[in-house]
């Protein structure tokens, strides 16, 4: 199906040409990638992937390691951003802890394959080994693949892990080449001097491991990585293989769509941008993948995967007018 044979079906439609806007950009985007005039929004799952940081102890954010695991708990409970707004859209969600630190708790809903509690400190050594980074991508290809076993056509990832704005930035500034003032925002509320030490440390970690990039990707990447962010990039990555629909989230998401480009070319043309984050990095990472976000200017900055669940029902409604009555079925000539 070419793009040239949705938008003459888009204009058959009973309505004027292109007045239903965007909505229409995203009928036409959901067409192309689902291959049909007639795409499906639903069953749809959100995967979450909870890890956590070593470079928290740099202090570049303003909350402790402890609330990773505290907000797992919460989301599996259904009490969480996430948990509601899943439940809200009709959105399956799991949650996948691929490495928190301490003992998991045994929550039914709580999926756990930890690859290691905590990624490293980045600033003062690799924070996964090439090794840890695969097996962290290993488990998000299988959540990729267990969502599409179960019939979901649309799939997102999100993210639940205290410090995770830093690895993000890292990747974001490697990935793209952009300096760190564009890349390192306030995450969960930075105060001037947390800002101050996120930036130096983003930039001295990204200037150690650029050189790497072109020769060995991975161990460029692994080294400013977190657990799961790698996951994200390998669900992303069979996800995308298994012909889904991938709903994109927030900026730390997008840093992971931006590992999957860089190592598997091709993900990213299966992905819908939901929104566009306040964190300044999101808009960076946005444009080098070619994404135009849903949503613009919503100022949502949460991750865990609520920009993606914000933007279903506007996929649901694409999806809807493609049921529309033809302009001759109508009675209009
Ligand atoms: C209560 C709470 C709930 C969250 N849910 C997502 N995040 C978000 O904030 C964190 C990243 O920001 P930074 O790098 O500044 O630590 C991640 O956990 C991200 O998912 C949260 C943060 C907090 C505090
Ligand atoms: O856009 C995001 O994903 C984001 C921004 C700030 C903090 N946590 C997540």
């Amino acid at each position: 199906m070419t793009p040239a044979e949705v938008a003459a079906h888009l204009n058959s439609l009973a309505k004027p040409p292109g007045s239903l806007g965007r909505l229409e950009d995203l009928a036409a985007q959901l067409c192309h990638l689902q291959q049909t005039l007639t795409p499906k929004t639903t069953p749809r799952r959100i995967v979450l992937f909870a890890a956590d940081h070593g470079v928290v102890a740099e202090g570049v954010t303003a909350w402790p390691s402890e609330v990773t695991q505290l907000m797992v708990r919460t989301i599996a409970r259904g009490r969480a951003a996430s948990s509601v707004l899943a439940a809200s859209t009709g959105t399956d969600l799991r949650v996948v802890d691929v490495g928190t630190l301490g003992p998991t708790s045994p929550e039914a809903t709580l999926h756990v394959w930890k690859v290691r509690a905590g990624s490293r400190n980045l600033a003062r050594e690799p924070a996964l080994t090439v090794d840890e980074f695969r097996q962290a991508v290993a488990v998000g290809e299988k959540q990729a693949e267990s969502a599409a076993e179960a019939g979901m056509v649309v799939v997102a990832a999100g993210e639940m892990g205290i410090g995770n704005t830093t690895p993000a930035s890292c990747l974001t500034s490697l990935l793209t080449g952009s300096p760190t003032d564009e890349t390192v925002g306030l995450g969960a509320g930075a105060d001037d001097a947390i800002l101050e030490r996120k930036r130096r440390v983003v930039g001295e970690a990204v200037d150690r491991v650029r050189g790497k990039l072109p020769t060995d990707p991975e161990t460029a990447i692994a080294a400013v990585c977190g657990l799961e962010i790698a996951a994200m990039a390998g669900f992303y990555r069979r996800a995308a293989v298994l012909k889904r629909t991938v709903v994109l989230d927030g900026f730390i998401a997008t840093s992971a769509a931006l590992v999957a480009e860089r190592l598997w070319p091709g993900t990213a043309r299966q992905m819908i941008a939901a929104h566009r984050s306040a964190e300044p990095g999101h808009a960076v990472a946005l444009r080098q993948l070619g994404l135009k976000p849903i949503l613009d200017n919503w100022g949502m900055r949460l991750g865990e995967g609520t920009g993606a669940l914000i933007a279903m029902p506007l996929l649901d409604a694409a999806a809807a007018i493609m049921g529309m009555a033809m302009l001759h079925e109508a009675g209009v000539q």
